[in-house]
């Protein structure tokens, strides 16, 4: 699904409007109409208190013409106009002079008003800004927002959660209306998915508001959110007539005393992902730990006993994975420079490989095309230098891929990938994901599919997905808290499944014989 920008919103709102012939206060009749379907359907004329605090541009409008046909219904509603402008959008307007119209008067509040009263169990809908905010609002603003926020109501906010500024980070985290539904129009925003504003955001839904679909499919977005659908399109079934040659061979490099555990995660990851053969790389203390644990895996050792010193191998490896528990010894370090200026085979590089490249700038240059990074947060930080917030963040991973013509894969809540230019922000995994060595498996499954002949690009994508997809089926039985690394492995399996099950179909009811045939 495209994340697009609110430029381009703007831009489809336009196009919209000119090719189907309609005027804007049409566009935000349908927007107003969906909003309204989607709450009639739960609340089912429910008398439950509902606030609409709208602000004075279209976001506020949409919550307006909502009050409207909410008023039209029965339900009981209180309307807010938050004045915090005297330039008020002309379809807003409209949508005002409708409603008093109907005899509805909304309670217009300005700087000095007191705030009003919100019960617990009322709903709370959510028009003061939408993405036209573009700066922080005043301080009386502010304060409705953290009141709002206090209250334990249920907040459903329309299109945006009103202060998160859909393109750029906001400046002030307490001017921002805490969601716990948001209905985005046509798609969500990217900002949805970010660690310093996702929180602003519990649950989110896209409604189709009738966008113009060419616009829409032409126009190419530097976000793209990656669901089943997206990866299905990058799925390689396998052959009947393959061996285990045609999947490749996979080789784990990493481990040293006391962290031979990461090399087992990986290795066993790979395989389990599909690849033909994998061989794990690591110091000798390894062997027999490695030989016993995982049958499958071929074991070539160093010469050293509890570090790599020395990264030479008979073996021609489809792809290598680099760095898991393999640590920053010198000697481990000088092993690696060689390696990688000798080296030209696909790369996959996490963890103390990552390190040691950001302590060695100059190794960067010897990086083959296509290399693939999995930084976590702090490993990112050390080779990309700190950001100021997530979108810098974004930035100046975008400018690193470029430079050294890698893929990123940028790990957390939702994981984003990065290659020329573009994001690929993944929709699955969970919190049991925060545990001790589930990098370990992500670097072994991005392995085990960049040797079934999985471009660079889309090994990281899918197997982003299928990680967190692990992670997610895994939660079912193990709740977030027991989760472990292993249990990723163990249903890696059932995360490919999970890609062809069809969704279960609503069964017809015994009201409805006819539709029995
Ligand atoms: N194509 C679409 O997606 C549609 C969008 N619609 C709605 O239109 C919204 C965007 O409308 P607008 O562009 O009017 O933007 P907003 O509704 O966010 O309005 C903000 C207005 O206040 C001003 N402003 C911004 N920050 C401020 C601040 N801190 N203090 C005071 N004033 C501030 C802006 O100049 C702007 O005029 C969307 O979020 C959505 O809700 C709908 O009407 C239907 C169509
Ligand atoms: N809250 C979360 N939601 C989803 N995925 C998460 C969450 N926390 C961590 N993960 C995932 O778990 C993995 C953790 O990787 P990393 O920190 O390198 O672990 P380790 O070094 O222990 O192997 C990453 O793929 C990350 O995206
Ligand atoms: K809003």
């Amino acid at each position: 699904m495209k994340l697009f920008s609110a430029k381009q919103i703007y831009k489809a709102d336009q196009i919209t409007t000119k090719k189907q012939g309609i005027a804007g206060e049409e566009l935000m009749e349908r927007a107003s109409l969906q909003l309204f379907n989607w709450m009639h359907l739960r609340m089912q004329g429910a008398p439950v208190k509902i606030h609409l605090f709208c602000g004075i541009g279209n976001n506020g409008g949409d919550g307006i013409a909502l009050a409207r046909h909410l008023l039209e219904h029965g339900y009981n509603i209180a309307v807010y106009v938050v004045n915090y402008s005297e330039k008020r959008s002309e379809d807003f307007l409209i949508n005002l002079a409708r409603l008093k119209e109907r005899k509805c008067w909304p309670n217009f509040m300005n700087s000095d008003d007191e705030l009003p009263v919100i019960g617990k169990d009322d709903i709370i809908v959510d028009g003061i800004f939408g993405i036209g905010i573009n700066r922080t609002p005043d301080a009386w603003v502010i304060k409705l927002i953290q009141h709002l926020n206090n209250s334990q109501a249920f907040i459903l906010s329309i299109d945006i959660p009103s202060g998160l500024f859909s393109d750029q980070s906001p400046k002030d985290f307490d001017a921002i209306i805490k969601s716990n539904y948001v209905l985005s129009f046509q798609a969500p925003k990217l900002t949805f998915f970010l660690p310093e504003s996702g929180p602003y955001v519990e649950q989110w839904e896209a409604l189709d508001i009738g966008l113009d679909v060419d616009y829409l499919s032409s126009t190419e977005t530097a976000y793209e959110l990656i669901g089943k659908n997206e990866v299905l399109t990058v799925y390689r079934p396998r052959e009947k007539y393959a061996h285990k040659g045609t999947y490749g061979h996979v080789l784990i490099l990493g481990g040293s005393y006391g962290k031979i555990g990461a090399v087992c995660l990986s290795s066993k990851a790979a395989l389990h992902a599909g690849c033909g053969l994998v061989t794990a790389y690591l110091p000798a203390v390894g062997y027999s730990i490695l030989q016993t644990s995982l049958p499958e895996i071929m074991v070539l050792t160093d010469k050293d006993e509890k570090i790599i010193t020395d990264i030479t191998f008979e073996i021609d490896p489809t792809i290598i994975g680099v760095g898991m528990g393999m640590g920053t010894d010198d000697k481990t370090i000088m092993a690696f420079g060689s390696f990688l200026k000798s080296n030209e085979k696909p790369l996959v590089l996490d963890a103390d490989a990552i390190n040691i490249l950001s302590k060695h700038k100059d190794l960067l240059k010897h990086l083959p095309k296509d290399t693939i990074l999995t930084p976590h947060p702090k490993e990112l930080e050390r080779l990309i230098g700190k950001w100021k917030n997530d979108f810098d963040k974004l930035n100046k991973v975008k400018k690193f891929s470029d430079q050294h013509q890698c893929v990123v894969v940028i790990k957390g809540a939702n994981t984003i990938v990065v290659q020329n230019g573009k994001g690929y922000v993944n929709t699955t995994g969970n919190p049991g994901m925060a545990t001790a060595g589930s990098g370990d498996v992500l670097t072994g499954i991005i392995s085990g599919l960049r040797a079934q002949g999985y471009s660079a690009l889309n090994a990281a994508v899918f197997g982003v997905y299928l990680h967190g997809k692990a992670g997610d089926i895994a939660v079912e039985k193990t709740g977030y808290q027991s989760m472990v690394a292993t249990d990723l492995i163990s249903n890696l399996g059932n995360a490919y499944l999970d890609l062809f099950q069809i969704p279960e179909q609503p069964q017809p009811s015994e009201a409805e014989p006819e539709a029995q045939q």
